[in-house]
């Protein structure tokens, strides 16, 4: 089915996919190649830009050598994480500092207590956190010898994860991103839509280093010959959390989608006025067309699907985190454990780089089904955390989208919905993010003729509907804002 499919690349944390959609949504072959990690300090997190080319051109070659040549490509990748890389010869300065990564941490508290974060914010919608890009850019700048000269001399090219799979992708022709990649950067003002002057002085990102910024269904260029065969147009891309409210078609004012993969991102819809947070959520693009900005509050959490893995690879709990399930319904202590995932800080609404995790509430009968069911509901009580402040920026909610690899699990759907007490809508393709890439592109080469006729393509497979009785809700909670309280790292 030659040109009858558009190939969706999803560059996540822990793996590099490419999945064929077709033009109605339903996604056919997947190749998936597993990303390694790197944590060379205490809160440090690395990926090897080699292994995420390498990996990615893999995969897409592996869907094109079985289905023939796609119609179109459509990136989405994990965000903020950055690369920098010499525009001559294409080679990394460094490997990618990725968004778990915290060694910016004094950084942005510096900058804070210079009293930066009411501009930066009100520029951004970003807080003053390692999280995102600018500092993580900064530090590889400051830190390998001789790049700042490098930089000035026009020499240095800095992109998010899709800008730089596009400039080898088009042979280094195209030094590119979207507006949602844009906006993670701390360096986008996403009023105006341009990189901002003040906000690259003050993060010392020299401006000349930063991608042309364009729509999410775009032409950001075409494959370079020989890399898959004939050139490919790429049109469309977006960071995955954007390309998922896509896929999630939550394209009204109020609908919210929730993703559980290696973190947690949930956002909310809050149409083509930009919306500030009064709770410590970010306020950023959900999608941006024809110049038009679609925007949302989000609340991120850096670790909901990493516990499950720390769980599998380190303490040896399981060996697929699909026996998670089983394990946490044959728990029978109620809830006395409490896992904290802190491992990078916490992020919202609490914000802290310092935290680290923590487990409460061990006895001598505590056993491996106690604590995953504990690193289970972490996800649902941090969930739950970001729920109330999007409640109290936004309002009333009442039922959300799921997606991402976690909610697979029936046990997990279930107690998002029994501590969030609403609806949790599981649709029949999870793939959201590397679906609403694919709609991304869809638009651009005139599969379909706006959003909605391609959101017409999400169905629902199943809705979790809240069981726990609400005093029961109530202490559950009471004893994880305890936790929490604990491991908060206090004023520095
Ligand atoms: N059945 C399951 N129950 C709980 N966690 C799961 C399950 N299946 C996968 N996960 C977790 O989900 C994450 C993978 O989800 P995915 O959406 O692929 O992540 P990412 O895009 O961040 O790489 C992993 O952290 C894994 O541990
Ligand atoms: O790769 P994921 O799916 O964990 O998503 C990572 C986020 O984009 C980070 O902000």
């Amino acid at each position: 089915m030659a040109e009858d499919y558009i190939l969706a690349f999803d560059q996540g944390t822990t793996s590099a996919r490419a999945i064929e959609f077709d033009r109605w949504g339903a996604p056919g072959m997947v190749a998936q190649y597993d990303l390694p990690q790197h944590y060379p300090d205490d809160g440090w997190v690395e990926h090897d830009p080699a292994d995420i080319w390498r990996l990615t051109v893999k995969a897409g070659q592996d869907i094109i050598a079985a289905r023939g040549r796609p119609a179109a490509i459509g990136i989405t990748n994990q965000r903020e994480t950055v690369i920098l890389w010499d525009r001559t010869t294409g080679e990394p300065l460094h490997r990618a500092i990725v968004w778990q990564d915290r060694r910016t941490a004094a950084t942005t508290a510096d900058l804070r207590r210079d009293g930066a974060e009411a501009m930066v914010t009100s520029k951004t919608g970003l807080l003053l956190d390692p999280y995102f890009s600018a500092t993580k850019i900064a530090w590889i700048l400051d830190h390998i010898p001789g790049a700042r000269d490098k930089a000035a001399a026009g020499q240095v090219l800095a992109g998010t994860v899709d800008s730089f799979l596009i400039w080898h992708l088009t042979g280094g022709t195209a030094h590119v991103t979207d507006a949602t990649n844009a906006a993670r950067t701390l360096l986008f003002d996403v009023d105006r839509q341009t990189w901002d002057e003040e906000l690259c002085a003050l993060f010392r990102v020299p401006m000349a280093c930063l991608p042309n910024v364009q729509d999410c269904a775009a032409c950001f260029g075409t494959t370079a010959a020989g890399i898959f065969g004939d050139p490919i147009l790429i049109g469309g891309v977006a960071g995955d959390q954007h390309a998922a409210m896509v896929g999630q078609a939550a394209f009204a004012v109020g609908e919210v989608k929730s993703t559980y993969g290696t973190g947690c991102f949930a956002l909310i819809n809050t149409g083509t006025r930009r919306q500030e947070s009064s709770h410590r959520l970010l306020s950023t693009i959900a999608y941006r067309l024809d110049g038009q900005p679609t925007y949302a509050l989000e609340g991120s959490i850096f670790v909901a699907g990493a516990a499950i893995q720390w769980l599998r690879d380190n303490l040896h709990f399981f060996e697929d985190a699909k026996e998670t399930a089983r394990l946490a319904a044959a728990s029978t202590e109620e809830g006395r454990v409490v896992f904290v995932p802190a491992f990078t800080g916490l992020g919202a609404p609490y914000w802290d780089p310092h935290a680290r995790g923590a487990i409460f509430g061990l006895t001598r009968d505590t056993q491996p089904a106690d604590i995953t069911r504990a690193a289970l509901e972490a996800v649902a009580f941090q969930t739950a955390d970001l729920l109330r402040a999007m409640r109290a920026d936004a309002g009333d909610i009442t039922r959300i989208k799921v997606d991402g690899g976690m909610v697979a699990n029936d046990w997990l759907c279930q107690r998002l919905a029994d501590i969030l007490d609403l609806e949790i809508d599981r649709p029949i393709v999870t793939e959201t993010t590397a679906q609403g890439a694919a709609v991304l592109a869809g638009l651009t080469v005139g599969w379909y003729s706006s959003l909605d006729e391609a959101a017409d393509a999400r169905r629902t497979e199943a809705v979790f509907g809240p069981k726990m009785r609400a005093e029961d809700r109530t202490a559950a909670s009471a004893r994880w804002q305890d936790a929490v309280s604990r491991v908060l790292s206090g004023p520095r």
